[in-house]
């Protein structure tokens, strides 16, 4: 069968067929969540190309097909009681592709975050508030207004929370946040030389001084893109791939990570469900080496 590249599923037949599966699903996930249920899946979004490649489809319908995997999973997750879902929409280094695929993409992008802020959108009707995640200044004007306008329309939806890394890199992300805490030292050290002169030459103690020498963990994490979010459980990369592309460096310390064979439009329920019994597996080993952190 070949793909539902515009997710039509508007016949009497599929529509049966989606209650009966939405039953089912429900089951299944009733029984996984007897063990522990992760709190954050990460996903890099692979294979688009190739899917489209493999489906003899314009190249920008792999693209538009990874989107409609990419909101079943998401309903997967809400349905399951995953509370944070990242993706890696688009990094940094996708801005070097050929102008007419960036511009694909973007424009994707714009329709889609345009979409999302529907009254009938997903994210309305499962509680997802949304993230935009990046230096969100080298995204085209447009899309940057569109995702702003989605971050505020969604502030309140409590259920599940979207991640959407675009203009990303995780080391981008470790220099903004080096940049900011030292901004933010700065700026401290200057309040208090002002106020040390303002009452009269009071001097700064050497331990006070000590404090603000050094930028801590705490303080770094503070003024990461991703601070929102705890750290990842476990991170899909589909299409069997194994390599990180400066994702979340940071934040997979102790993941799971889940390389399906599958390319990125082709992920489903399966995929997560096997995650989730190889997380649930791994969890005590995962747990003991998070308190050794
Ligand atoms: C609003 C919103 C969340 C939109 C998301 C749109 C979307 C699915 C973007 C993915 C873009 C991208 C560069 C995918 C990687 O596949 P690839 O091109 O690297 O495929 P390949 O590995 O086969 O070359």
């Amino acid at each position: 069968m070949g793909p539902d590249t515009e997710n039509n599923g508007d016949s009497v037949a599929s529509k049966l067929f989606g209650t009966l599966n939405g039953f089912m699903r429900k089951f299944l996930f009733r029984i996984l969540s007897v063990g522990p249920v992760p709190n954050h899946l990460a996903f890099i979004l692979d294979g688009n190309r190739r899917y489209a490649k493999k489906w003899k489809l314009q190249e920008g319908t792999g693209h538009k097909c990874g989107f409609w995997a990419l909101m079943s999973i998401l309903k997967y997750c809400n349905e399951l009681g995953v509370k944070y879902v990242t993706i890696y929409a688009f990094s940094i280094d996708n801005f070097k592709r050929r102008p007419n695929e960036v511009q694909y993409v973007m424009d994707l992008m714009h329709e889609k975050i345009e979409g999302l802020l529907k009254e009938e959108s997903i994210m309305n009707q499962y509680g997802v508030r949304v993230y935009f995640i990046g230096n969100l200044k080298l995204l085209p004007e447009r899309v940057r207004v569109v995702a702003e306008k989605a971050m505020k329309a969604t502030e309140n939806n409590k259920n599940t929370v979207l991640l959407i890394c675009v203009a990303y890199t995780s080391t981008d992300e470790i220099v903004h946040a080096a940049q900011e805490s030292c901004q933010h030292e700065w700026d401290e050290i200057q309040a208090m030389k002002a106020s040390e002169s303002n009452d009269g030459g009071e001097i700064i103690s050497n331990e006070n001084q000590e404090e603000h020498r050094f930028i801590n963990l705490v303080d770094l994490e503070k003024y990461f893109y991703m601070g929102v979010a705890p750290d990842v459980d476990i991170l899909f990369r589909t299409s069997g791939e194994t390599r990180l592309s400066n994702f979340l460096l940071w934040q997979t310390s102790t993941c799971l990570l889940y390389s399906p064979r599958a390319l990125f439009p082709e992920l489903g329920l399966r995929h997560l469900v096997w995650s989730v019994l190889n997380f649930q597996r791994v969890y005590p080993y995962l747990e003991r080496r998070r308190k050794q952190v």
